[in-house]
């Protein structure tokens, strides 16, 4: 293992560090740091503590040379949509405000009195979160335009944490996509309507595509950590990452399940009609210039608040056994709801909307959490008929990937709701895919359509049928 690539992923809830290497055509991973992302308090905002992780990315890299590693390579992913600004003398100039923040309240109707709805989706092909950075900005210029005036750079934060190895900046595709000010079609960041906007446009840096090189760590970090290698561009959106990992992207829907659920297909061109925009489906950039037709659902971050409310004292799997146990009980709510996306208290918000819907109010940690899950999968089945819908087909698989394919009781019920067959894994796919695009930079696999042979063959997938499950390719 020791000449191998390092896969750094940080998700809306933990970060984790893989080496990766391939050994007799099988990828071969060795986790050699995990640790926690969690939302700080800063100036009344939340944020993400960019300084804390970026001393978790050093010190997984120490803990590499401890071990003996001498990585060619290393790559970072994290979530989408959240940047910071840097000036002149390229010192911060703003926190890493997160998008759960409240400061995104009412702006998407804001930038709606400059561009039509229809019009920005027509050229962005981007999904209407309230959260994107088009919003986040725009906030900014209402509340701080000075700041965005001094800005020299805007740095999503995989973008920063690259400068910070290397004293490179530039945007990488994938994640500028989420921005929603990336033309679909040019591929380049959308000055028309920056200039509408009054976003400030000489800020935003050259965008770069996944699998490009972008040179050496510095010298004296390479020195303060004691390894030596080159950082290269994954998909740095840790979704466009997790999509790479699909071992077989053909008549498979994919379900990328960790703190939200992305669920999608894999399409060559973006897919901007009338009806995508209703259903609000988005066009995200993905690897080799793919895209990313996909749908937010709020995903397993509700258990995680879950889990949270009730002071950590059940882990995720028993969360899991509990809600397999409390079988009687049926309420659902509609998990896509902007109340979910950070009320005071998970529980509480679940128990309310219950009542409100005069429906059965979830009372034990099984009855919620099944409330959860069931609900999860109703959301599914809905955007899988619009997926269907529009692609005018049924798809045969769908291939569940991300932390959350190890929630076996999900992974049955959505076999058992769709009637389709269900693929679980692998549960790092954000990583390898991080990794495999490494290797094809580095010339070690031909291309995307090899590395997803060896990913096929490299890990324990799980199949669900509405008969059962069944494990495959055990290796
Ligand atoms: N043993 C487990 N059983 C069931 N679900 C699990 C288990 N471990 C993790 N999960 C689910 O995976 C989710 C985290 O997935 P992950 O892909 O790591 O998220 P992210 O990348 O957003 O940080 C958790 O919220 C939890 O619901
Ligand atoms: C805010 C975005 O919708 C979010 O980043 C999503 O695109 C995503 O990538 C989340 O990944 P997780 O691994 O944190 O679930
Ligand atoms: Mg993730």
């Amino acid at each position: 293992m020791s000449k191998c690539s390092i896969a750094v992923d940080i998700g809306a809830s933990s970060g984790r560090l893989i080496a990766g290497c391939l050994q007799d055509n099988n990828l071969k991973l060795e986790e050699i740091h995990r640790f926690e992302n969690n939302l700080i308090i800063k100036d009344g905002h939340y944020c993400w503590d960019v300084h804390a992780l970026y001393n978790e990315i050093k010190t997984g890299i120490r803990l590499c040379r401890d071990r003996g590693l001498h990585p060619e390579s290393i790559g970072i992913d994290t979530w989408a949509v959240d940047f910071v600004l840097l000036d002149e003398k390229n010192r911060l100039l703003t926190d890493a405000i997160a998008y759960r923040d409240a400061r995104t309240d009412g702006m998407m109707e804001e930038v709606f009195n400059f561009i039509s709805k229809e019009r920005l989706y027509l050229e962005t092909g981007i999904q209407f979160q309230k959260f994107n950075t088009i919003y986040q900005l725009y906030s900014l210029k209402k509340s701080n335009p000075e700041v965005l005036e001094q800005a020299t750079s805007f740095m999503m934060l995989p973008d920063y944490f690259n400068y910070l190895l290397t004293g490179k900046k530039v945007n990488e595709y994938t994640n500028a996509t989420s921005t929603q000010l990336v033309n679909a079609f040019t591929k380049k960041w959308d000055e028309d309507l920056l200039d509408l906007l009054g976003i400030n446009k000489e800020m935003f840096l050259e965008i770069k595509p996944p699998g490009s090189i972008l040179g050496d760590m510095e010298t004296e970090l390479s020195k303060e950590l004691g390894i030596e290698m080159k950082v290269i561009l994954p998909a740095t959106h840790d979704t466009g990452s997790a999509v790479v990992a699909v071992p077989e992207v053909d008549d498979t829907v994919y379900i990328s399940s960790g703190t939200w659920s992305l669920i999608g297909v894999e399409n060559p061109f973006p897919i901007c009609i009338t009806k995508a925009l209703d259903y609000n489906f988005t066009n995200e950039g993905g690897f080799s210039y793919q895209y990313r037709f996909l749908k937010n659902v709020m995903g397993l971050w509700m258990i995680q608040e879950v889990k949270r409310n009730y002071n950590d004292q059940y882990s995720f799997s028993e969360l899991v056994e509990l809600a397999d146990k409390a079988s009687e009980f049926g309420a659902k709510i509609n998990v896509d709801n902007d109340r979910f996306l950070k009320p005071e208290n998970m529980i509480e918000e679940i128990q309310k909307v219950c009542q409100e819907t005069n429906q059965e109010v979830p009372g034990t940690p099984g009855e919620v959490a099944k409330c959860v899950f069931d609900s999860l999968g109703v959301s599914y089945q809905k955007a899988l008929d619009q997926i269907e819908e529009i692609y005018e087909k049924e798809f045969k698989k769908i291939n569940i990937i991300g932390g959350g394919c190890q929630n076996e009781m999900l992974n049955q019920l959505i076999a058992d709701k769709t009637g389709k067959e269900v693929i679980a894994g692998p549960v790092e796919a954000t990583a390898i895919g991080n990794l495999v695009s490494q290797l094809i930079s580095l010339g070690k696999i031909k291309d995307i359509k090899e590395a997803r042979n060896i990913i096929g063959q490299s890990f324990k997938l799980k199949r669900y049928t509405a008969a059962g499950r069944e494990e495959e390719n055990v290796t």
